[in-house]
């Protein structure tokens, strides 16, 4: 066993990765989640068969997109496991799993994927280490502590590779964690520098914290981040405050529910903008932006594109000198906010849909927003943007005031009385929405509903197809990305809600994805279930299953 030749994942190769191969969690480091391969297209899809399946042995969220260098594909799966696979005919190569400690709590049981550089994989686990593996043999060469998960601090996002540099993210914001990205070096797991998201007092934004909120504050970073190349700056997705009520951490709380742009090389913050301040709703604004070029009054701008678990669209433009708000437009139903100002994107907020300590509140988009930290996808191709979307769904919090306790579950809501409704309280015609959005125009070209919740990511193809699993009833789809249309489906063993990769050997394309329900897919479904929604039921099927297709 063990991989005799790999293919070293060099700076060149993740700039300007290979179309036969997916290397990042979302391929290119403009966050596209794109495949160039045509193969597989619209008139063949049909066509499209099974050829083989690899049982991971685990439940829970198997949410890590299948990523393949020259024929080895790695996945990873709840429980801190990496597997490697040969990517044509599904043969183990090795398998790694990391002992974890037993009294480890997991709130989101789940893990996204490795990094890559050279001939090392990268693993951020729920136990909070990130560990550096030989890409060939699955042995751990390295174990880095990242925080402490007997303080709250876990790891669940794929790490960032930028020039021999790993960069994670902390979750935690449940937990009331002051957030923080850190930069390793890959060779010698040496902290390179750490970069809180929550100023402390007498930094830049330390003004929008009052007293000691700032050491409790949140702002949590779980997703992997996207990266520009020619400005050497990253964009990291920032979560939300804590604890949920906006009156429990008075201010615009920043960098919490923002985008950050990074010099990966220092972690210094180079400019942040903020989608919506003193965050009250658990809406993460975790999903970083797509980089992507947008016409503005007939001209082309670098634009950073982000629909938002607040469930509006927002398109700004980033230049050298910073991030500046163009447009914010809902795509889902959404009660909160008043008004947008036209020139900063600064919403206002209403008072009812707002919780705070002691209230019983009402709000939509739900807690798990529009879209959660699921990745829409845009094809270049198209020029449309696809989004994994959530409509219809309300939400419900109840705020308590309590002490934080390090280690301990710190909502500020009341845990009981979480609870999900329907829009207009009746059965909704949609919930889940595959929307297709010409973001330039502004306008939605196309969307595909689903009668429940959609809770999965997409892939877009150059063969004009967007996959997309997401719903309980198992099925993984096709759709043909310039209208809409339902190309092609075929159930699975458990519910997706990881992504779809492309990936070609020797000649043949193939469309891979992990089958595994679990974490909140889960929870949603067991709150949506308690509502009787005919044809709802919580009971989906678990344990992961890696399913690969190719035309017949
Ligand atoms: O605030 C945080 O640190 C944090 C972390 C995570 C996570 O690491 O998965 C989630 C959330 N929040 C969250 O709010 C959320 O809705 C969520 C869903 C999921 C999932 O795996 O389906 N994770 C998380
Ligand atoms: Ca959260």
């Amino acid at each position: 066993q063990g991989i005799k030749s790999y293919a070293p994942v060099t700076q060149e190769r993740l700039n300007n990765p290979e179309p036969a191969n997916w290397l990042q969690y979302r391929r290119t480091y403009d966050g596209m989640n794109y495949s160039p391969l045509d193969k597989i297209n619209t008139t063949n899809v049909k066509n499209m068969v099974p050829v083989w399946t690899f049982s991971t042995g685990v439940n829970e969220g198997h949410q890590a997109p299948p990523m393949v260098n020259n024929g080895v594909m790695f996945i990873t799966t709840p429980q801190a496991q990496v597997i490697a696979l040969d990517a044509k005919t599904g043969d183990l190569l090795w398998r790694y799993k990391r002992q974890l400690p037993e009294d480890l709590f997991q709130l989101h049981p789940t893990n996204r994927g490795v990094g890559m550089w050279q001939d090392m994989l990268f693993l951020a686990t729920v136990d909070d280490f990130l560990v550096a593996l030989d890409a060939k043999t699955g042995k751990e060469l390295w174990a880095k502590p990242v925080g402490d998960y007997k303080k709250g601090h876990y790891l669940t996002l794929a790490p960032q590779v930028i020039n021999g540099k790993i960069i994670v993210g902390t979750s935690g914001g449940e937990f009331g964690v002051r957030g923080y990205i850190v930069g390793y070096d890959a060779k010698t797991g040496n902290q390179l520098w750490r970069t809180y998201t929550v100023p402390a007092p007498g930094e830049p934004g330390s003004e929008t914290w009052k007293g000691d909120d700032w050491k409790t504050g949140g702002g949590s970073a779980w997703m992997t981040g996207n990266y520009d190349p020619a400005t050497n700056t990253a964009y990291w997705g920032i979560g939300n405050a804590a604890p949920w009520p906006g009156d429990a951490h008075p201010g615009d709380n920043l960098y919490t529910a923002s985008v950050i742009a990074l010099d990966p090389d220092t972690g210094k913050i180079k400019h942040h903008h903020q989608y919506h301040p003193n965050d009250s709703w658990d809406w993460d604004e975790v999903d970083p932006p797509i980089l992507m070029d947008v016409t503005k009054d007939g001209k082309t701008i670098k634009a950073l594109v982000h629909p938002g678990r607040n469930g509006y669209l927002w398109t700004l433009e980033r230049t050298p000198e910073g991030i500046s708000f163009v447009s914010g437009i809902p795509y889902v139903h959404q009660d909160v906010f008043a008004s947008i100002d036209p020139k900063t994107g600064r919403p206002t907020y209403n008072e009812k849909t707002t919780p705070k300590v002691g209230k019983d509140v009402t709000f939509c988009p739900s807690l798990w927003g529009g879209k959660d930290w699921l990745s829409a996808t845009y094809s270049p191709k198209t020029k449309l943007l696809y989004i994994p979307a959530n409509d219809n769904i309300c939400g419900r919090v109840v705020g308590e005031k309590k002490p934080h306790i390090e280690g301990q579950l710190w909502l500020g809501a009341e845990l009981e009385k979480l609870d999900l409704s329907m829009k207009d309280k009746k059965v909704p015609a949609y919930m889940g929405e595959l929307q297709a959005w010409d973001v330039s125009g502004g306008k939605k070209v196309w969307s595909y509903k689903f009668p429940t919740q959609l809770f999965a990511s997409a892939m877009a193809t150059a063969g004009d197809l967007v996959f997309v699993g997401g719903t309980s009833d198992r099925y993984f789809r096709a759709f043909n990305a310039t209208n809409g249309e339902l190309l092609w489906q075929h159930r699975t063993n458990s519910g997706i809600s990881g992504g779809p990769t492309a990936f070609e050997v020797d000649g043949t394309q193939y469309i891979a994805v992990q089958s595994g329900w679990g974490v909140d897919a889960q929870r949603i479904q067991d709150s949506l279930a308690k509502l009787g929604i005919p044809g709802v039921s919580p009971d989906v099927p678990q344990g992961g299953v890696v399913w690969v297709f190719a035309v017949k």
